[in-house]
């Protein structure tokens, strides 16, 4: 094993998004107006000597109170004779000072300690929210005023503590989002890989810490400023250093003099926050990409309608040219089915195969109206006994849901409550989906649940999924799919997290039912032995498309795709054929103990 296997590598991965949420944000008008702004009044802030004609504090008796235009004096003088401009200017650079010292203390303290806090928990975690705790009880600004003679007025002392106050904010961010990127199973690899917990930390939860951060670099300037402000206004501080607040605080006493002394600094101090909270704003919707508007193929209007061909007029179930989208991390549609065209008859077991990641479960999705809020159907038609679903509303496809089309996962201990007994979960799925009373379902549930080959159905009514093996559970999922006897059975690779001789059991169980009840199921799998197994039909699934489909044997004795050919050849090499003869239902002497 190399010693950083390309599963834990991310380097290369974040540079698209980068790349992109730049271009968002240069495309942005709130963005370039506001970081515009900004960059305005830093330039004139670093140029402060060489674009006013006096110093911050250099008072002429002539200039006192001179009005706007006054030579020399562009915005004319305040009370002491000094020049507004000048000071203007100039308290540009102190605000811009303490928004650095405060964020920077903030995001250096948050930032570190929330990665720390969130990656190791315990009692490290324990004791950085203990300190966080404390700083959060003290009253922010009441304590920067009583520390003045500590700080001897100096703002970029005073602004240092006001960072360490701001820091429990970045702290708890940091750690929220450390928290749930630690327990992602590429941060197990990466530390099963032997990666040192500084490398892990930089590498894999660093780039999902950054965005939030950088947004919220934004909004602390914004407040850092403002403090900074707000206690120059209150008169904390030297009167010799220039602020927007000591400015506001001389134009606030002689605002009937001169108006106009107050009105320049708050305008400057309220157009840079302002413009630091929009920038802010902007620099969340660019990272956080853009939010295509929800698109589930029941809701969508924009799927373009395919008419139908004489093939698939008798199909239970048709797809016709059906074609679906993701965004991806720049926000442009990515395909991922690109005209899936296929027909299920009533009655009949369709094998959709293809490799992991061809679209099997996204048709399936597609067809049971359960896709992502992100997915959008383009076009395409989705019909059920000539009934369309593209562009169904959601209480439409509630109603078939259940009823007319039933769904057997993959995972069946994942899609069981753990705080509910099987008996609570499957009485409760058949009351949603008839008109049955509590008591009758009740009695309906063990009626299915000895149907599908559960040994003890009324004890196991009683047990929490926990309590049963994976192949009971898939047993029970099965029970509660069929309870209204739906005309489709969708099963997504419903054998695959069983073991050999349950995934048989399984199959035999599901060609049994279908057999009695006259479903047709649609078996999402890549396995070509489940599908010789089970299946009358198959399609064959390649790049979001069907590229071959036709009977079992046909496609088995003679396929005519390239890509067909080459997942015969390269699975049927290693299939074991099955030799133990089928389970009937009832048959519990290898029933579900054995699951
Ligand atoms: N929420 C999503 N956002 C973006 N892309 C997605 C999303 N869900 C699925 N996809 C993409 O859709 C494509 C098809 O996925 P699908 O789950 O249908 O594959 P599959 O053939 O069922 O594979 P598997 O056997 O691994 O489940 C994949 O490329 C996948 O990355």
């Amino acid at each position: 094993m190399s010693s950083e296997p390309a599963l834990i590598g991310t380097e290369a991965a974040p540079a698209a998004p980068k790349r992109s949420a730049l271009r968002r944000l240069i495309r942005d008008p709130q963005a370039d107006i506001t970081a515009g702004l900004l960059l305005v009044f830093v330039i004139l802030g670093l140029l402060a000597p060489w674009v006013t004609g006096h110093g911050p504090n250099e008072a002429v008796l002539s200039a006192v109170n001179a009005p706007v235009g006054t030579p020399g004096y562009p915005l004319g003088g305040d009370q002491n004779g000094r020049d507004i401009w000048a000071r203007l200017i100039y308290s540009i650079n102190t605000s811009v000072l303490s928004a650095l010292i405060g964020t920077g203390v903030a995001i250096a303290v948050g930032l570190s300690c929330g990665l720390i806090g969130g990656y190791f928990g315990g009692r490290v975690r324990g004791a950085i929210e203990w300190v966080f705790n404390l700083i959060m009880t003290f009253p922010g600004i009441l304590l920067l005023i009583v520390l003045m003679p500590l700080t001897r007025g100096d703002f970029r002392v005073t602004m240092l503590i006001f960072g360490v106050l701001l820091a429990p904010g970045t702290y708890r961010l940091v750690r929220n989002v450390t928290v749930g990127v630690r327990n992602e199973l590429y941060v197990d690899a990466a530390r099963v890989a032997g990666l040192s917990t500084l490398r892990i930390l930089g590498r894999h939860v660093m780039p999902v810490v950054r965005g939030p951060v950088i947004i919220s670099t934004a909004f602390l300037m914004g407040s850092a400023i403002s403090v900074q402000a707000g206690l120059a206004f209150l008169g904390v501080g030297s009167s010799d250093v220039p602020s927007f607040g000591a400015m506001i605080s001389y134009g606030f006493l002689n605002l009937y003099v001169d108006p106009l002394q107050f009105v320049w600094p708050a305008l400057l101090l309220g157009v840079s926050t302002a413009s630091l909270v929009l920038l802010g704003n902007s620099l969340r919707d660019a990272l956080e990409g853009a939010r295509p508007k929800a698109s589930k193929v029941g809701a969508t209007a924009r799927a373009k309608a395919v008419p139908r061909s004489g093939d698939d007029a008798g199909a239970l179930l048709s797809i016709r040219d059906l074609r679906l989208s993701y965004p991806d991390p720049g926000g442009e549609p990515k395909p991922v089915l690109n005209g899936v065209s296929v027909t299920l008859n009533a009655g009949e077991t369709l094998g959709l195969v293809g490799e992991s990641g061809s679209g099997k479960t996204q048709t399936a999705f597609a067809v049971l109206g359960v896709l992502p809020a992100e997915a959008t159907v383009t076009e395409g038609s989705i019909r059920l006994d000539g009934r369309e679903l593209v562009g169904l509303p959601e209480r439409g496809l509630r109603a078939l849901r259940g009823r007319e089309i039933a769904y057997v996962p993959q995972e069946p201990m994942s899609n069981l409550d753990p705080s509910f007994t099987i008996g609570a979960q499957v009485v409760e799925g058949i009351r949603a989906t008839t008109a049955m009373s509590r008591s009758a379902a009740r009695a309906r549930a063990l009626e299915l649940l000895g149907h599908v080959g559960i040994a003890d159905p009324r004890r196991t009514m009683g047990l929490y999924p926990h309590q049963i093996s994976g192949g009971m559970a898939q047993r029970v999922l099965i029970a509660s799919a069929v309870a209204s006897r739906p005309r489709v059975l969708i099963a997504d690779e419903p054998t695959t997290a069983l073991d050999v001789t349950i995934q048989a059991e399984i199959l035999d169980l599901l060609r049994e039912l279908q057999r009695e009840m006259g479903m047709a199921i649609l078996l999402v799998t890549h396995n070509f032995g489940v599908v010789a197994d089970i299946c009358d039909r198959m399609a064959v699934m390649q790049d979001g498309r069907i590229v071959e489909s036709g009977t079992v044997l046909d496609v088995f004795r003679e396929p005519r795709h390239p890509y067909t050919k080459k997942l015969l050849a390269s699975i049927l090499d290693e299939s074991v054929v099955r030799e133990d003869p089928p389970v009937l239902i009832g048959d519990t002497t290898r029933g579900p103990g054995h699951g």
